[in-house]
């Protein structure tokens, strides 16, 4: 009865608790601050120009072959010319001197609609606009312009899947869209990206009736999480801005679990300082682990993500430390890259539809982004129409979306196994409605019983699937369900996280341990003596085609 009263939050909450790291110590009030910041940045040789640009016409006429790997003519084919000890002592050999490069980005007030000639540096400190808006980076696009869609077609193609530095990475493989300027030594990557576009045949056929239905699996990364797009580009340029003696002490950011796990991960590899602002018992055991392993400051705070949001605003206003949450938009430089991946993986052909679980909703303005600059620079011919998935515990942008876009209200979100996107009041919610309103788009919700029996059936078809992409497939069924999604549309789901982050929900519900979710898709375990008869009574019993074979 209690169980029956019980509220769906109230269920997910007392379950979740099970995975959730309870604030409890779990060493953190044993984690020392690192003494020496900014530690093991030895590299001498510069190479800060690329040489795209040589001229349009040669590229025009030839575009690169497999060969070409530094985006300049040069030849850099690894497996060739690997005899040093470092890919970047090779990457720097390879560089030839000036001209400078043509491409380049700025920060521009994200103000599709009035545009304004406010703008900065991407080597200025600066996330918010003069007036409060939001950033957006901005690509010289008509240098950009200046080579065909099959030039960069062959140029993006020719990187994928070699070492060479730092284009094997699948978001540096794209560096001219993303920072130009940078100079390869000052990259820090873990060769993130280059994820499986997975060919959901079983759970597409079977469950839907659908030929072409995909799955992007950005959680199969260096820390489980598409945040690794993001974070390789930011603490690349914190890399810069350090070496050119900015005043930063660290990098910090409010998180959920993800983005705190990716900033310590690449803030480690650089020796930069991580500091991260949880929320206390709302994130898994496995993401609370990871920044602690790196060495970050942890802080574990009695407050929900919007609550750590609003500090580490307050914070990085206050003292040097840079902020890695996607407000700052050099994030969705990187996340962007996922989009053209996609195009990528399709052979440069583009899908019907793409799904998107949201929470702070800078991921889905970034896949906008990245599909908009492949139609811009002629490597596509159209966008495809993006749905952002919410759960329904945690669904602002759903309510405003059913609202007809009108007086956006944040909500308190309450608990939901989709922990990651426990978020009510979305930094980048101005962004995502501009996604969504120019892509023909749809906002869709999941409850906490459909989103873990989303999450449960695709596993049954051999993925291991987070929590949200529960969320996104949930929405795929729904969209299937009232045919908007038809049977043969190419529909891309986009897998955000690792299922090995969390994996207590998952144990959870196969142990029906769930009050108020069925779940339905349940395979517990059998616990059977270790003697034959019980085990050959154990096996009849789940696969009766052993009895009626006379076994
Ligand atoms: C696993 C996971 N999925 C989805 C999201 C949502 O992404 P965004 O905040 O960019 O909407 C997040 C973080 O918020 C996440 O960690
Ligand atoms: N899910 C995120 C929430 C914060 O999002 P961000 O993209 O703004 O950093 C997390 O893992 O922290």
């Amino acid at each position: 009865m209690a169980a029956a009263t019980m509220s769906k939050s109230a269920a997910a909450t007392n379950y979740h608790h099970r995975e959730l790291g309870y604030g409890r110590p779990l060493g953190l009030r044993r984690l020392k601050k690192p003494s020496s910041l900014f530690l093991g940045f030895s590299r001498h040789a510069k190479c800060s120009t690329l040489r795209v640009e040589a001229t349009t016409h040669q590229a025009e006429q030839n575009p690169p072959s497999s060969e070409v790997a530094d985006g300049n003519g040069s030849p850099l084919n690894a497996s060739k010319k690997r005899n040093s000890n470092s890919i970047k002592d090779e990457a720097r050999r390879h560089c030839l001197s000036e001209p400078p490069t043509t491409f380049s980005a700025k920060y521009v007030p994200f103000s599709p609609y009035e545009p304004t000639d406010e703008s900065y540096s991407l080597d200025e400190i600066v996330y918010r606009s003069k007036d409060g808006k939001l950033l957006d980076v901005q690509h010289d696009m008509d240098a950009l312009r200046k080579f065909d869609g099959k030039y960069w077609k062959s140029l993006f193609d020719s990187r994928v899947g070699k070492t060479t530095w730092p284009y094997g990475s699948g978001v540096w493989s794209k560096k001219e869209w993303v920072l130009p300027e940078i100079d390869n030594d000052d990259i820090v990557s873990a060769f993130e990206g280059n994820s499986n576009l997975f060919w959901a045949e079983r759970f597409g056929k079977e469950m839907l009736g659908m030929n072409d239905l995909w799955v992007k699996h950005c959680g199969i990364s260096h820390t489980g999480s598409f945040k690794d797009l993001g974070m390789t580009v930011l603490v690349s340029q914190v890399n810069r801005l350090k070496k050119m003696n900015k005043n930063l002490l660290g990098v910090g950011c409010a998180s959920t679990g993800d983005t705190s796990a990716a900033l310590s991960a690449y803030c480690a590899a650089a020796g930069i300082p991580a500091i991260v602002f949880l929320p206390a018992n709302k994130i898994s055991i496995a993401q609370l682990v990871q920044p602690i392993a790196n060495g970050a400051v942890v802080l574990s705070l009695d407050t929900d993500f919007d609550g750590c949001m609003r500090l580490i605003r307050d914070v990085t206003e206050q003292v040097p430390i840079y902020l890695a949450n996607s407000l700052n938009s050099l994030r969705l430089e990187g996340q962007k890259t996922a989009a053209i991946e996609i195009c990528q993986q399709f052979d440069w052909e583009v899908p019907d539809w793409v799904i998107v679980p949201g929470g702070n909703l800078g991921n889905i303005y970034a896949f906008y982004k990245g599909f908009v600059m492949c139609k811009e620079l002629g490597l596509t011919n159209r966008i495809p129409r993006l749905v952002c998935a919410q759960a329904a515990n945690a669904n602002p942008l759903y309510l405003h979306y059913k609202a007809g876009w009108k007086n956006f209200l944040p909500v308190k979100a309450s608990p939901t196994f989709a922990s990651a996107i426990q978020i009510g009041d979305p930094v980048s919610i101005d962004r995502a409605v501009y996604a969504l309103k120019n892509s023909d788009g749809i906002v869709e919700e999941a409850t906490e019983e459909e989103l873990m029996d989303a999450s449960a059936q695709a596993d049954l078809t051999g993925m291991f699937t987070c929590p949200h992409t529960g969320v996104a497939l949930s929405a795929l069924i729904k969209l299937r369900e009232k045919n908007v999604i038809g049977r043969t549309d190419r529909t891309v789901v986009v897998s955000t996280a690792h299922g090995l982050k969390f994996t207590q929900s998952k144990i959870a519900y196969h142990s029906k341990e769930i009050p108020e979710l069925q779940s339905k898709f349940a395979n517990p375990p059998v616990d059977v003596k270790a003697n034959l008869g019980s085990v050959m009574d154990a096996l009849q019993s789940r696969l009766p085609s052993l009895r009626e074979k006379g076994f």
